[in-house]
């Protein structure tokens, strides 16, 4: 029986589970026989790479079903923002970030040379300008450092041209094994503090992420479901793509936050895991 407007419909029998897949073809899961598609603002590793680690999963997956907020990056550098063949971008963030602007041709920096980095505060004469860099592109970085946020702020700094300030995804925090650690969002914020201005942010809910997945992936917003555990990015996400939304209680979202009546972001369905459809098959 669906729930009255605006209140989030609770999942939990498998009768539930069942009405709730006839009437989805397109499935966004964030990561973590139908159409399934991994939306993920984690720009750490490329779709290769998350091929890879789905294998050790056991799920098949391909590249062209894995939409990645680094994946994004890339496209939007190439495709809307024409980057120059003689630029280069510098990069806080891991392979990711990296391996994908490579697979579009566009050459990178920092994000390897400066991992383990010690800055002294004698090294500050040695952070010269570059004029090759034309966009600094930050992601969640576990080596981030003090050399990597000054070498940033001087090319985002340079007088001469304008240099591109993206971020992959601003997500506040990320789901480890054992809790909940800072994310991209809130290791740049240094930077953005300091240079007192506002990044063109890919990953989710945001807009840049949005249009590009619908521009890659054709399908029929009334019967494609973003699947996610957060609020602030997978449920907005979806909520601003106008298609259904399904919160996952295995993240960072909780089903108190998400039924409490101030909450502003409504996810359409709530499920304890995705794991629970599994339960559809045995019936
Ligand atoms: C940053 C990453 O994003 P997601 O894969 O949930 O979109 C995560 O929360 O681990
Ligand atoms: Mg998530």
């Amino acid at each position: 029986m669906p729930s009255p407007a605006n209140v989030p419909q609770k999942l939990s029998t498998v009768e539930d589970y069942k009405e709730f897949l006839d009437k989805y073809d397109t499935f966004m899961l964030d990561c973590d026989g139908k159409k399934l598609v991994f939306v993920t603002n984690n720009s750490t590793l490329s779709r290769a790479n998350y091929v890879k680690k789905f294998e050790k999963l056991g799920i098949q997956a391909s590249e062209k079903d894995i939409f990645s907020s680094a994946f994004a990056t890339a496209v939007y550098l190439r495709n809307i923002l024409n980057f120059p063949s003689d630029k280069r971008v510098f990069v806080i963030g891991e392979s990711g970030i990296v391996d994908e602007l490579k697979d579009v041709g566009i050459e990178s920096t920092g994000a390897a040379d400066d991992s383990g980095a010690v800055m002294t505060h004698a090294d500050f004469g040695s952070i010269e300008q570059d004029p090759t860099i034309g966009a600094v592109v930050c992601g969640f970085d576990i080596n981030i450092n003090y050399i990597k946020l000054a070498k940033a702020f001087k090319y985002l700094s340079n007088p001469d041209q304008k240099v591109h300030f993206i971020l992959t995804n601003n997500d506040t925090t990320f789901p480890a094994p054992n809790g909940i650690y800072p994310g991209t969002g809130s290791l740049v914020q240094p930077l953005i503090t300091a240079l007192g201005r506002e990044p063109l942010v890919m990953g989710k809910p945001n807009k840049p992420m949005l249009d590009c997945f619908f521009s890659n992936y054709h399908t029929d917003p009334a019967r494609t479901c973003m699947v996610g555990d957060r609020l602030d990015t997978d449920i907005d996400f979806g909520a601003q793509g106008n298609i259904a939304t399904l919160m996952v209680l295995t993240g960072v979202s909780t089903e108190q936050e998400a039924m409490d009546p101030e909450q502003p972001i409504k996810p359409t369905y709530i499920i304890p895991s995705f794991g629970e459809f599994a339960k559809v098959e045995k019936a």
